[in-house]
C-alpha cells in the first residue's frame, strides 16, 4: 500500500477546559476520500485548521507527506468555508482560479504558455467558462464555489482539504462540484478531506467517515459509523438513523438536539434544518 498523505497521531485539540477531540490516529492514504461530520461547533473546522498548520495541536503530531505540518504548503489545496466576495472586489473569475498556480506572483509576471494551458482547462473543468471574465462578486454564490474549487485545484495538490465546499449550492452544482473533486481525486490520487454537516450529497464517494461530536469522534466506513448504536455510543443519547429516500437522516431525542445545540444559529446552511422540529443531527 502506498504512504499515506497524512498522518495523524494522537492528534488532540483542547481549548482551556473544552476538549474538541483526543487521541486521533488517522492515516490517509494517497486517493482516499474522508467525510469530516459532526454537529455545530464539534471541532470539524478546527481540524482542518491544525492540518493546515495555522492551530497548534494541544497533544500529538501531524504529518503531510512525511514532515510535520507547515503554513502555506503548495501541495495542499483549500477550499475555506464560503464568504461571498465583497461586491466591488475587481477580481476576475479566471484570475481568481490563476491565483491558485502563480500565487502571490500574479499580477507581477506573465504567466507562463503552460500555465495558460492549465489555467484554460479548469476553467474549462470546473464549468465557469461563461463567466471566465466576470467580476468574482458578481456571481452567484453557486458559481464563485466552483471559482473556489477551481483554484484550489490548481496547484495539483496533493491533499485536498474542502470546508463546506456544498452550502448554498442547489442540487444539480452540489453533485457537479462533487464530481469536480472525486474526478480530481481519480485523476491525480489527491486525497480529499471534506467537512460536510450533511453527508447525504458525497455518500457515493466517500470512503471513510471521521464522526465528531461532544469531544470524542469515531472513524470508519460510512456502513460502520452511520448507525444508530455507534452514533448513539458516540452522542452518548439515543440516535437514530433513518435511511428514506435514499437520504441518510440522523435524528436525536430531545437531549440530543441539546448536544446538536447551535444547528439553528445555522439554519441557513441547510433549508430543511428548520423543517424538522426534532432537529437533525448532521
Ligand atoms: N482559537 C480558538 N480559541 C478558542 N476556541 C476556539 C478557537 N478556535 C475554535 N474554537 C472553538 O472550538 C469550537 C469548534 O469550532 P469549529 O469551527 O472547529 O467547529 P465546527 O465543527 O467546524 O463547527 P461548524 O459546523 O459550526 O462550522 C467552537 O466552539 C469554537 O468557538
Amino acid at each position: 500500500m502506498s504512504e499515506p498523505v497524512l498522518t495523524l497521531r494522537g492528534a488532540g485539540m483542547s481549548f482551556g477546559e473544552r476538549t474538541l477531540w483526543a487521541g486521533l490516529d488517522l492515516d490517509v492514504r494517497p486517493g482516499e476520500f474522508i467525510a469530516v461530520l459532526g454537529p455545530n461547533g464539534a471541532g470539524k473546522t478546527t481540524l482542518l485548521k491544525a492540518i493546515l498548520g495555522q492551530q497548534d495541536l494541544s497533544d500529538g503530531t501531524i504529518e503531510f507527506l512525511g514532515q510535520p505540518v507547515r503554513r502555506g504548503h503548495r501541495k495542499i489545496g483549500y477550499i475555506p468555508q464560503q464568504r461571498l466576495m465583497e461586491s466591488g472586489t475587481p477580481l476576475r473569475t479566471r484570475d481568481m482560479i490563476a491565483l491558485g498556480i502563480t500565487g502571490h506572483r500574479w499580477g507581477l509576471r506573465r504567466e507562463s504558455r503552460d500555465e495558460r494551458r492549465r489555467i484554460d482547462a479548469l476553467v474549462d473543468e470546473v464549468g465557469a467558462s461563461t463567466f471566465a471574465t466576470a467580476p468574482v462578486a458578481s456571481l452567484s454564490g453557486g458559481e464563485q464555489q466552483r471559482a473556489r474549487v477551481g483554484q484550489a485545484l490548481a496547484s495539483q495538490p496533493a491533499l485536498l482539504l474542502c470546508d463546506e465546499p456544498l452550502i448554498s449550492l442547489d442540487l444539480r452544482h452540489q453533485r457537479g462540484v462533487t464530481e469536480l473533486i472525486d474526478a480530481q481525486r481519480r485523476k491525480t490520487g489527491a486525497a480529499v478531506v471534506f467537512v460536510t454537516h450533511d453527508v447525504n450529497p458525497i455518500l457515493d464517494v466517500v470512503d471513510r467517515v471521521v464522526y465528531i461530536a461532544g469531544g470524542r469522534f469515531t472513524i470508519g466506513t460510512p456502513d460502520e459509523v452511520l448507525r444508530a448504536d455507534v452514533l448513539s455510543d458516540l452522542y452518548g443519547t439515543p440516535v437514530d438513523v433513518v435511511r428514506t429516500m435514499g437520504r441518510i437522516v440522523i435524528v436525536g431525542s430531545t437531549e440530543a438536539t441539546a448536544i446538536g445545540e447551535g444547528e439553528h444559529d445555522h439554519a441557513h446552511h441547510h433549508a430543511d434544518a428548520d423543517a424538522d422540529p426534532e432537529g437533525p443531527i448532521r
